[in-house]
């Protein structure tokens, strides 16, 4: 990446930005090739969701991920580049991607700042490839052309466009000087409000009401004879309403309900969007260390504060549940072994307390030596059995034949590169595909011996609980 000693925003003019482009327009012409032109600057504080909701258009696309408790939040829309991948080696097809575009990228602002600079914002299927037909490919990465962050009390506003070398530099000095006064002070009353529909007309279990405890059964003959020792198998909703979703509206109270959890967006340009509320942490490199968990163990809350510490108290010394929750972090420390990290977790797991239900939960964290790529550790990290099974292999095969749908971006690794290696995926659970006044929802269980289905069932439930009080006004 090019760091040109230049800003071309702070106390400038637009005189001094159309002079700054005509530069990355002559080094474009000189290299051969575009640029992205990435310019950053801090801004008053701005609320990324909202801003979001001022401009949303449906036929753009756009990221959006937010977690309250941790204090961060991020919006990007529109397209300046983009990749697409499918196949067992679509994260490594990402690297070299990133890697290209940062090499042909002149970036200026607070490059040091927190969500400054060029951010690789992916949606990534569960699966490696995709159905011909879906709403997302198996992998696509996007650098949008805005992008508005908050960490902190520090707010970020981004221009990102590809400028090729015959760019027509008054037209984008014009577009980037007015993205520059409307993100500086940003006007919110233009927002268009879109209500929540009510209540859902119809709800229907995408392959029959009985297609469940018939698979979780037919796991459990096969963990029974050896095959395998866990699988996660969900379920998909189909909800229709009388008015359309929006996902705005939704992210609202996404975020309020469940401040711990990442709230997101990824809208894919065609009217569809891909929303949810996910407690699950793939990985986080920040500061040259790693930090992911392992999550797995469910117990619904209860109504009392008695009630809601005898569940947490039985889920704590649930045999099953520590044994479900244990496959996941054995596999864990295992994929990871082959990079030499020293990792650190705690001996026993603790609670992870959400409004619906409680769940296991072990943090996990190591220091990195230079050179382990964040995308090499989601590589080898997905899928955790917490949403796959153990061993892999026999697991994600008996989950394909026993599930009614594909998964699509459902459990899938969702989250952002920076342009200095950092990055955050969570696992894209507690979901919904929002088409129209279609909104279908997913949510599963792990499968070892000794689930009970009617059990599985009813911890799907609560987590389907999750999505269908945010995305209806019932
Ligand atoms: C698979 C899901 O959740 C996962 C499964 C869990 C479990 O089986 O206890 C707990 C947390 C998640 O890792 C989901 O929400 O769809």
């Amino acid at each position: 990446m090019k760091t040109p000693p230049v800003n071309p925003t702070g106390s400038a003019t637009p005189e001094a930005l159309r002079g700054f482009l005509a530069q990355c327009a002559a080094e474009a012409r000189s290299v051969g090739r575009p640029q992205l032109v990435s310019i950053s600057m801090a801004v008053d504080n701005l609320d990324p969701l909202a801003v979001l909701e001022s401009i949303f258009e449906p036929g753009e696309p756009h990221f959006y991920a937010e977690r309250p408790a941790a204090g961060f939040g991020v919006a990007g829309a529109e397209v300046a580049v983009e990749f697409n991948a499918a196949g067992a080696d679509r994260f490594a097809a990402a690297r070299a991607f990133i890697d290209r575009t940062l090499a042909d990228t002149i970036a200026v602002g607070p490059l040091a700042e927190p969500f400054a600079g060029p951010h690789f914002f992916f949606a990534a299927g569960f699966a490696d490839d995709a159905p011909a037909g879906g709403a997302f490919p198996a992998l696509r990465v996007q650098v949008p052309r805005w992008q508005v962050a908050r960490r902190g009390d520090g707010t970020i506003a981004v221009a990102n466009v590809l400028l090729p070398g015959d760019a027509p530099v008054d037209l984008v000095t014009a577009k980037i000087w007015r993205a520059h006064g409307k993100f500086g002070a940003f006007d919110y009353s233009r927002a268009k409000q879109k209500a929540r529909p009510s209540a859902p007309q119809r709800a229907e279990e995408i392959g029959g009401a009985e297609a469940y405890p018939m698979a979780v059964r037919q796991a459990l003959a096969e963990i029974a004879r050896g095959d395998y020792q866990k699988v996660v198998l969900a379920r998909a909703l189909r909800y229709t309403t009388a008015e359309e979703f929006h996902p705005m509206g939704v992210l609202n109270h996404l975020r309020q309900r469940y401040p711990e959890c990442y709230s997101f967006s990824i809208a894919n340009g065609r009217g569809q969007s891909f929303i949810g509320a996910s407690p699950e942490r793939l990985v986080r490199v920040a500061g040259g260390r790693m930090h992911t968990a392992a999550l797995a163990g469910s117990a619904p809350r209860g109504e009392t504060a008695s009630e809601d510490a005898a569940w947490a108290q039985a889920l704590l010394q649930s045999e099953k549940d520590l044994r479900e929750h244990r496959l996941v972090l054995d596999s864990i420390v295992g994929r990871l072994a082959g990079l030499d990290l020293k990792l650190e977790h705690a001996a026993q797991p603790r609670l992870l307390g959400l409004a619906n239900v409680h769940h296991l939960h072990t943090p996990i964290s190591a220091s990195l030596p230079a050179g382990v790529d964040i995308l090499d550790l989601v590589a080898r990290l997905h899928p955790t059995p917490a949403v796959g099974g153990a061993p892999q292999a026999p697991a994600l095969a008996a989950l394909q034949r026993l599930e009614a749908f594909p998964r699509g971006l459902y459990a899938g690794p969702q989250g952002w590169v920076d342009h200095q290696g950092g990055g955050e995926f969570f696992v894209g659970i507690r979901s919904a595909l929002i088409d129209g006044r279609t909104a279908t929802a997913y949510a599963g269980a792990g499968i070892v011996a000794g689930s009970e289905p009617e059990k599985e069932f009813a911890e799907t439930d609560l987590k389907f609980n999750a999505l269908i009080g945010a995305l209806t006004q019932s």
